[in-house]
C-alpha cells in the first residue's frame, strides 16, 4: 500500500446531521467512499473540496494543507488543485468536446499544470469525439469526457460522487472498463463515493464504510470486502477479491493457470486473450458461487476446487450463512467468502480451524 498522502479530519454540524471522521488514506488508487444514504459521503467530498466552509478540521492533500481551522488556514475551491466529476456531466453545452478540454487546462494556473488538455484523450477513449457537442454524445460518453475535463486540470485529488449512477445498466458496462484503467495510469489518489458493491469491488482499492456521519471501518479493498462484522460481507452481492498472476497456459483446454495466495484458480481463456505469463489479474468470485464440502469432491464438473480452513462461519439472513475462508490446506491465504444455506452449514458441523474444499463455481477477471 502506498504511503499515506491524503488526511481528512473533518468535523461539520448540520444539527440533525454531524460529520466527524478521521482519515488517512493512500496517496495514490482509489478510495471509496461506501455506505448508506445520508452517512455522509457527499459531504466528505464537499468538505476535501472546500464546499462547506462551517467544517472544521484538517485537509492535506500531497504535503498540501488546504484546510487547518486552528490555525485558520481554508484554501478556496479554485486554489485546491482538484477535479470534481458529479453525477450528471455538467459540460458546457455551448463548446465542443475540444472546447471543454481546453477550458479545463486554460482556467489552471501555468505553474500546476503537468499535463497538456489531451492527457485523457487516451485514458477515456474520447479522441474521435472532439468536434462533438454534448448534446451528440451519449451519457457514458459524456462522463468519460467530465473526467478527461478534470483530468486536462492536473488535478492532486480527484473526486467522483457517483459517476455512474444516472447510467443504465448498458452505459455502466459500457464505461467500467475506461474506468478500470485509468486506475492503472493515474497518478493522483481518487476519492470514489458509490452505492454500488460491484463498483467498489470493480475499481477500489481502499474502502471507508461511512454510518452516520463516522467511519465505521477502513482499509484495503479485500479485507473490507471479506470481513464478517461489516455487511459488505453479508448482502447478495457478497464477493472476495483476489490477486493473481498468470502462471501458464494450456492451448488444449484453453485455460490459463492464477496463482493466487493459497492455491492455484484454472480460468477459460479465448485464444485471442491468451495472457502472458506474469500477466496480474483482479479476480471476483461471488460468495454464492461457492459450495463447499468435507471431503475432496473426486467426481464433479467444477474445474475449481481448493482446500480451505473455515475462519468463521455467520448467520445471514433467510436460513443462509456467510462461511469466511482462508485458502490452503494450511490456512495462510487469502480469504474467499461462501454463502449457503444455514441447514448445509449444520450438516457439515461447520466451524472454526475445519479444513473443507471450496468449489468454486464462477471467476469473473476484472484486469
Ligand atoms: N445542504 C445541506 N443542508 C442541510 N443538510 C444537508 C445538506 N446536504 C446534505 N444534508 C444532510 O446531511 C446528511 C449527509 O448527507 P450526504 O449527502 O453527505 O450523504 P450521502 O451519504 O452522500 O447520501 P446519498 O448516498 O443519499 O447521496 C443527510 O442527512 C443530508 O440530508
Amino acid at each position: 500500500m502506498s504511503k499515506t498522502t491524503l488526511t481528512l479530519n473533518a468535523r461539520l454540524d448540520r444539527g440533525d446531521f454531524a460529520l466527524d471522521v478521521e482519515l488517512a488514506l493512500p496517496g495514490h488508487g482509489i478510495t471509496a467512499l461506501f455506505g448508506p444514504s445520508g452517512s455522509g459521503k457527499t459531504s466528505c467530498l464537499r468538505v476535501l473540496a472546500g464546499l462547506e466552509r462551517k467544517a472544521t478540521g484538517t485537509v492535506v492533500v500531497a504535503g498540501q494543507t488546504w484546510q487547518d481551522s486552528a490555525r485558520g488556514v481554508f484554501l478556496p475551491t479554485h486554489q485546491r488543485a482538484l477535479g470534481y466529476v458529479f453525477q450528471e456531466a455538467s459540460l458546457f453545452d455551448h463548446l465542443t468536446v475540444e472546447g471543454n478540454l481546453r477550458f479545463g487546462f486554460d482556467r489552471t494556473p501555468a505553474a500546476q499544470r503537468r499535463h497538456d488538455w489531451r492527457h485523457g484523450l487516451d485514458l477515456l477513449g474520447i479522441g474521435h469525439l472532439l468536434q462533438r457537442r454534448p448534446h451528440e454524445l451519449s451519457g457514458g460518453e459524456r462522463q468519460r469526457v467530465a473526467i478527461a475535463r478534470a483530468l486536462a486540470t492536473s488535478p492532486q485529488l480527484l473526486l467522483m460522487d457517483e459517476p455512474l449512477a444516472a447510467l443504465d445498466a448498458a452505459r455502466k458496462a459500457e464505461i467500467l472498463p475506461w474506468l478500470e484503467q485509468l486506475h492503472e495510469s493515474l497518478d493522483v489518489p481518487v476519492v470514489y463515493v458509490t452505492h454500488s458493491l460491484d463498483e467498489v469491488a470493480r475499481l477500489a482499492d481502499h474502502v471507508v464504510l461511512l454510518e452516520q456521519g463516522r467511519v465505521r471501518a477502513d482499509g484495503p479493498l479485500a479485507d473490507m470486502l471479506t470481513r464478517s462484522d461489516l455487511p459488505l460481507s453479508r448482502g447478495d452481492s457478497a464477493v472476495s477479491v483476489l490477486q493473481g498472476h498468470c502462471s501458464g497456459y494450456s492451448p488444449a483446454d484453453q485455460l490459463a493457470v492464477y496463482e493466487i495466495e493459497g492455491g492455484q484458480l484454472l480460468l477459460p481463456q479465448s485464444r485471442q486473450g491468451v495472457p502472458q505469463p506474469g500477466t496480474r489479474a483482479r479476480l471476483h468470485i461471488q460468495a454464492r458461487d461457492v459450495s463447499l464440502s468435507l471431503v475432496m469432491p473426486s467426481q464433479t464438473s467444477v474445474l475449481n476446487v481448493l482446500p480451505a480452513v473455515v475462519d468463521s462461519v455467520t448467520e445471514n439472513t433467510a436460513g443462509q450463512v456467510v462461511v469466511s475462508l482462508r485458502l490452503g490446506a494450511d490456512g495462510q491465504g487469502a480469504t474467499l467468502l461462501s454463502r449457503i444455506s444455514s441447514l448445509s452449514a449444520r450438516r457439515l458441523g461447520l466451524a472454526p480451524g475445519q479444513l473443507v474444499y471450496a468449489q468454486i463455481k464462477g471467476v469473473a477477471m476484472v484486469r
